[in-house]
């Protein structure tokens, strides 16, 4: 990738696009990855909010996820998420964020599947500070729907691009995926700042990594 003048694009608009992010073998290593996952059935329902106040609303959002925890991914997705901690690492060396650690699932919003406008941010002092939209659609073409819109002052349309990265500011950027008509497959994931919660109970250096 180009330097580090993605990360003043980032500053200066909120969003940055980033595209062949890992190149041709690896981008479609990576799709056919995301294929079997949800093809051996280890995708769920997503939900919205989270702890007591998460639910199944199929008005708000209708894809299918597989979170990653920390055990061995297939290979390819594994060199993504090497990938992203490395931009992690990046921006707090460049741009001082202060992001602690990252997570990311799968995505499969099959025909019909959309997501409408939110924030990634949770409204009880969250701290995602950064989202990243991996996409993994070859020959994405507009019949296929499945943008990712921006709303608001960011306002934009973002196609679901093979091997397309965005990164926007998880607290500023309104947006929704339109209905998509073709299978749609992306990683999605949000790095972290300090822990609110730990930040109250004085416990910020055990947070270090
Ligand atoms: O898939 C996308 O383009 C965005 C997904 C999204 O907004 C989310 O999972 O929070
Ligand atoms: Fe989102």
């Amino acid at each position: 990738m180009e330097g580090t003048a993605w990360i003043d694009r980032l500053a200066a608009s909120d969003v940055v696009l980033l595209d062949d992010f890992l190149g041709t073998d690896a981008s479609a290593a990576v799709r056919a990855e995301m294929q079997d996952i949800f093809a051996a059935g280890l995708g769920r329902p997503a939900r919205v909010g989270r702890g007591e106040g998460e639910s199944y609303l199929p008005d708000t959002r209708r894809d299918l996820i597989h979170w990653f925890d920390d055990v061995a991914q297939p290979p390819a997705i594994a060199g993504f998420l090497a990938r992203m901690e490395a931009l992690r690492q990046t921006l707090n060396r460049e741009a001082f964020l202060g992001l602690r650690r990252l997570e990311c699932h799968a995505a499969y919003y099959g025909p019909g599947a959309f997501y409408k406008a939110h924030l990634d941010a949770f409204a009880d002092g969250s701290n995602r500070l950064i989202t990243f939209v991996y996409f993994l659609n070859p020959g994405w073409g507009p019949a296929h729907g499945g943008q990712l819109q921006l709303l608001g002052p960011h306002a934009c349309v973002i196609e679901p691009r093979m091997d397309r990265l965005v990164l926007f500011k998880s607290r500023e950027v309104l947006h929704e995926v339109l209905p998509s008509h073709a299978d749609r497959y992306t990683l999605t994931g949000w790095m972290y700042g300090v822990d609110e919660e730990r930040r109250r109970r004085g416990g910020v250096l055990g947070d270090l990594s």
